[in-house]
């Protein structure tokens, strides 16, 4: 576990963190709209910049294990001109922990055995991203913080690279993962936080985080013209088109429903909870 005592962070007179209070175990989802302060968490947790003094990170360590912090930044583009095995085993070195059976393993756990010999500059986001992921693996991290996993990802990359999380999850005491996608947070994660204006809007489990929001949540087959009037009514977070005239829509709302034949209630799901959150519908 990770513990997160008072932590705020400013920059040039503006507080990015503020006061945030964290306990982060497991695999540990941190969600926020862009400019929430994911990153800058992240760095700080990472060790990369350092939190406003009285800030204290903990890291409740179980084994006897030292700590060892792997890190994949969110812009992770080094070393253009070199190959895939060659800034695996650079890296390695640098962090003094070359061991080839170890990129050997890592080079088969992301599906990189074909792109071994490619120069970084030539792979896709997607390679690029297992690459990334692989190197904050070269020292076999027990703490690994991942921002942005999928970043920039196609659906079938995201997919495996949530799949390969998953495995990893098993060799390290605590994964931190930070993303904008609800998707990435719902199906990795067992603890999740979210954070708006570097400040925590929620801290717990999925079950939890959906409860805060019951009761706020409905679905209405409408006619498509009408959208614009629902739209007054609630927060639309996800829309089914039914046929050229019809759509099925979810949306939450704090306002008394009348109509149960027309708008029928239904659990609002992680979007729906993650919205309610963000618009202050529920109470943190
Ligand atoms: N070095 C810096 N100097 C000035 N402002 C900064 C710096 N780093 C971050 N910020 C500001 O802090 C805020 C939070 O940035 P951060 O990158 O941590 O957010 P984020 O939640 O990761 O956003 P995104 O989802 O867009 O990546 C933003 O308003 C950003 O402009």
């Amino acid at each position: 576990m990770i513990t997160i005592k008072n932590l705020s962070k400013t920059i040039r007179g503006n507080k990015i963190i503020d006061n945030l209070n964290l306990k982060l175990k497991g695999i540990t989802g941190i969600i926020g709209p862009n400019g929430a302060g994911k990153s800058t968490l992240m760095k700080i947790i990472a060790s990369v910049e350092k939190g406003d003094k009285g800030s204290e990170i903990i890291f409740n360590n179980t084994s006897n294990e030292p700590i060892r912090i792997g890190y994949l930044p969110q812009n992770f583009s080094i070393y253009p001109n070199l190959t895939v095995y060659e800034v695996l085993k650079l890296l390695a070195t640098l962090k003094g922990n070359f061991d080839s059976a170890h990129i050997e393993y890592l080079i088969e756990l992301f599906n990189l055995a074909n792109y071994k010999n490619k120069k970084m500059k030539e792979l896709s986001g997607g390679t690029h991203r297992r690459v990334g992921i692989a190197q904050a693996l070269l020292n076999k991290p027990n703490y690994l913080i991942i921002d942005e996993p999928t970043a920039g990802l196609d659906i079938i990359e995201c997919i495996k690279l949530r799949n390969i999380l998953l495995t990893i999850s098993e060799k390290v005491e605590d994964i931190i993962i930070s993303s904008h996608l609800p998707e990435d947070i719902e199906y990795i994660c067992n603890h999740i936080v979210v954070i708006e204006k570097g400040q925590k809007r929620f801290e717990g489990s999925l079950s939890e985080m959906i409860q805060r929001s019951e009761n706020l949540s409905y679905e209405a087959t409408i006619e498509l013209n009408d959208l614009q009037k629902l739209n007054v009514i609630g927060e639309i977070v996800k829309i089914d088109k039914i046929s050229d005239k019809l759509v099925k829509v979810k949306f939450i709302t704090r306002k008394p429903i009348a109509d149960h034949q027309l708008y029928k209630p239904v659990q609002p799901g992680f979007l729906g909870s993650y919205v309610s959150l963000l618009k202050g519908e529920v109470v943190p």
